[in-house]
């Protein structure tokens, strides 16, 4: 029996892109998520592939990437495989779990959580650090025989962002390289960030620091851990970034601060000038960001 149903295989840049569904044991729930597969994985399906994981962002699914975010085109110039996991577990009727855009379905932050009710479904780091990686490339996985699991990054887009850079950052052997455009880089001291880790972590601001990028970096830095491989991108019109819910000059402040190397070979914090915070965007830097990590996946 296979671990996924496959809903729809879709041609995209000369691959395809897959529609999988699950019940996943991490959420007990149904998942929806995307594969994209470069045309290798069809015309040389011995080679193992690289694979990407792109964190979406606060109200998305599984598909406004892999829509309209091109990182397709890089994927198949650069021969990697992409895996476009949903947000959030759905339809759980929680307190508060569909009240607003910013918590609940569609934000779930890339975090465990701990409060009552969400603790048994809400556990969107477990699902993606664990499960998906089992399902998928592990030694029962439905893809093992194509993708690669020790050549592995993660990029996201600002809730997906934040999710990349905590990710990356708590679980470095697990990826090669991190990028992120827009992110929620201080969830601590933003509101999107203080409403999220409150209802899923609970009052206890230890907690909420263990998943702050910032936070992160600037241990990073002082345990001496080695090169950071990150790339940052944000736009100077973003409305988000000046509504203070971004605040990816304090990450890189830590970054500066913390003497990590700057440049293209450690990390890099990018202005884009007059770019937003939408697809627009992401659309326009995908293909550098693909290629960002394929230096490193090629290694
Ligand atoms: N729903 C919010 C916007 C939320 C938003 O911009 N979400 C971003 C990620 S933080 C996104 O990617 N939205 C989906 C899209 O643009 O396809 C609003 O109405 O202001």
């Amino acid at each position: 029996m296979p671990n996924f149903e496959t809903r729809a295989s879709i041609a995209s840049f000369g691959g395809k892109l897959l529609k999988l569904t699950h019940h996943s044991k991490t959420t007990q729930t149904p998942m929806n998520l995307n594969l994209f597969l470069p045309a290798s994985a069809f015309t040389h399906p011995s080679r193992k592939l690289p694979l990407l994981i792109y964190l979406s962002g606060l109200t998305c699914t599984a598909d406004n990437c892999s829509e309209k975010g091109f990182f397709q085109h890089g994927a198949s110039l650069h021969n990697l495989a992409i895996l476009y996991p949903d947000t959030s577990p759905r339809g759980l009727n929680l307190p508060n779990e569909s009240d607003s855009w910013d918590f609940g379905s569609g934000a779930g932050f890339y975090v465990d959580a701990e409060t009552d009710g969400y603790r048994d479904h809400y556990r969107m780091e477990s699902y993606i650090t664990t499960e998906l990686p089992e399902l998928l490339w592990g030694e029962g996985g439905d893809y093992r025989e194509l993708i690669d699991g020790g050549r592995v990054s993660i990029t996201g887009h600002s809730m997906g962002g934040h999710g990349a850079l905590t990710l990356y950052l708590r679980h470095p052997e697990l990826y090669r390289s991190v990028s992120a455009f827009a992110p929620i880089a201080n969830p601590l001291n933003c509101p999107w960030g203080q409403k999220a880790f409150k209802g899923y972590l609970g009052e206890d601001q230890g907690k909420w620091r263990e998943h702050d990028a910032t936070e992160l970096v600037r241990r990073w830095g002082e345990g001496k851990k080695g090169e950071l491989r990150m790339l940052v991108d944000v736009g100077t019109s973003d409305s988000f970034a000046s509504q203070g819910q971004l605040l990816v000059e304090n990450l890189e402040k830590a970054v500066v601060g913390s003497g990590l190397k700057a440049g293209k070979e450690g990390v890099e914090v990018r202005y884009q000038k007059d770019y937003d915070h939408s697809y627009y965007f992401m659309a326009s830097f995908a293909d550098e960001h693909v290629e960002y990590h394929a230096k490193f996946l090629k290694e």
